[in-house]
């Protein structure tokens, strides 16, 4: 297959053609009375019509038939650990820690069946809250395509690369990158064998790059490192294709009897796009002390409170460690936020056995966590010199202002919970001392 051929940018006015076609784009207007090459026009709103014009978002497709041709909705219960039902378990505030979840080998699962919400909280309904899944699959999507109508999907592969066609073009997603696709935009997922991954879902809004205050005007997740894809279309008379929609936590399927993905040119500013983590450009502490994990965001979904995210997606990149007399790994914490975090590759600082590629945890809001012993006494003995840490490693957070409640799923059917994840504080030990300086 030749390169896949992206447009860079954030949040960009884009426009794209399928060089097969070419001036299927109108120029000049959104909906002439005829398109070019005899397209429907539909435009795909990503915010209120009303939004202010620095939040609007809406796009313009081109398509050989309008997305209305389908056959009426009906429910559907193949994604059956797929829940917005965060009354399922009673509430634990305990620390939560998830041996790696597993990829199905005996069946048949694709990207859609083998969705699996593990915590969240909050509603589509009232636009507010978040759900957080893993998709565990070993099989492509088969004349099918789904689109979301609760929140924005940001997806963190973590085994096996992703070929994802959208509405918008095509994109290829491996581990260590991430892609968004936005509230209503249809996609089919294409896997080479096991798969796994990570999706945050937000239901309040869609991502933004967080500001960069004094950093300046560079760092960070650079825009043009976000890549959208360009136009694509089939023409394909395909009986009972099938469309799956998440609404309200549900899903249901709708047939028609086209291929959808039949966009022929686009643009707007309202698309799906990735980001190759590897491109993140890490700030960090260069004398002492350890900085808060918000310098490592990548991605922010604000909440109408100044400063306060719905959720952010914040890596734990390769990076110079040169504090001086400093206790370098991450600090004992109580936050006010809720903690989710995965791993997507190596091992994670804090806690180098037990939390594994594939697995995650949960640190809910103010519960006490922190790195273990052998990482307490490690690094508090440990030379200061200039050190380069999480070579080959990528961790990962999901880290939101909502108070998350974990599934049935995630809780006892995965049967992942490691009930012992407790016991890698209980040996450490006091240090406590007549003589000020240890
Ligand atoms: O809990 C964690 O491991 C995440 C985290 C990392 C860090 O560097 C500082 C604070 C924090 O919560
Ligand atoms: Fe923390």
């Amino acid at each position: 297959m030749t390169e896949l051929k992206y447009l860079s940018g954030f949040g960009s006015e884009f426009s794209s053609e399928d060089p097969r076609k070419p001036g299927s784009l109108p120029i000049g207007q959104n909906s002439p009375q005829k398109c070019p090459y005899g397209l429907y026009a539909e435009q795909l709103s990503g915010t209120a019509f009303t939004a202010p014009r620095h939040e609007n978002k809406r796009s313009w497709l081109y398509r050989i038939r309008p997305s209305v041709v389908h056959k009426p909705f009906k429910k559907l219960d193949i994604a059956k650990h797929l829940t917005h039902n965060w009354d399922e378990q009673e509430p634990d505030p305990n620390q939560s820690r998830w041996l790696p979840f597993d990829i199905p080998s005996d069946e048949s699962v694709d990207f859609v069946t083998g969705l699996h919400t593990v915590c969240g909280a909050g509603d589509p309904r009232s636009r507010h809250g978040i759900a957080i899944h893993v998709y565990l699959c070993n099989a492509s999507m088969d004349k099918s395509a789904f689109y979301s109508s609760d929140g924005d999907f940001l997806i963190v592969p973590q085994q096996g690369k992703l070929k994802i066609t959208t509405e918008f073009g095509l994109m290829e997603v491996a581990p260590n990158e991430i892609a968004v696709i936005q509230l209503g935009m249809r996609f089919a997922v294409f896997v080479e064998g096991p798969t796994r991954g990570y999706i945050l879902e937000v239901f309040d809004g869609h991502f933004k790059l967080p500001d960069l205050g004094p950093i300046g005007a560079n760092g960070l997740a650079n825009p043009r490192d976000f890549l959208t894809p360009v136009a694509h279309y089939v023409d394909e008379e395909t009986p009972g294709f099938q469309i799956f929609n998440k609404y309200q936590g549900f899903l249901f399927v709708a047939e028609q009897n086209h291929n959808p993905f039949d966009v022929v040119a686009w643009h707007g500013n309202y698309v799906p796009y990735k980001y190759d983590l590897n491109n993140f450009m890490v700030i960090n502490a260069v004398l002492y002390d350890h900085c808060d994990p918000s310098i490592f965001t990548v991605l922010t979904c604000p909440s109408a409170k100044p400063g306060i995210a719905i959720a952010d997606f914040v890596i734990f990149p390769p990076r110079w460690s040169v504090q001086e007399h400093t206790f370098r790994p991450p600090y004992y914490h109580r936050n006010c936020m809720s903690e989710f975090m995965g791993l997507i590759l190596g091992s994670y600082e804090a806690k180098e056995g037990g939390f594994l590629p594939g697995g995650a945890s949960l640190h809910s809001m103010m519960t006490p966590h922190g790195p273990d012993d052998k990482c307490f006494n490690a690094a508090s003995n440990g030379a200061l010199v200039p050190q380069k840490i999480a070579v080959g490693t990528q961790a990962f957070m999901f880290e939101s202002s909502l108070s998350l409640a974990i599934t049935k799923w995630g809780a006892e059917t995965c049967q992942k919970l490691d009930p012992k994840y407790y016991e890698c504080w209980q040996n450490l030990p006091k240090h406590f001392s007549d003589k000020a300086k240890v």
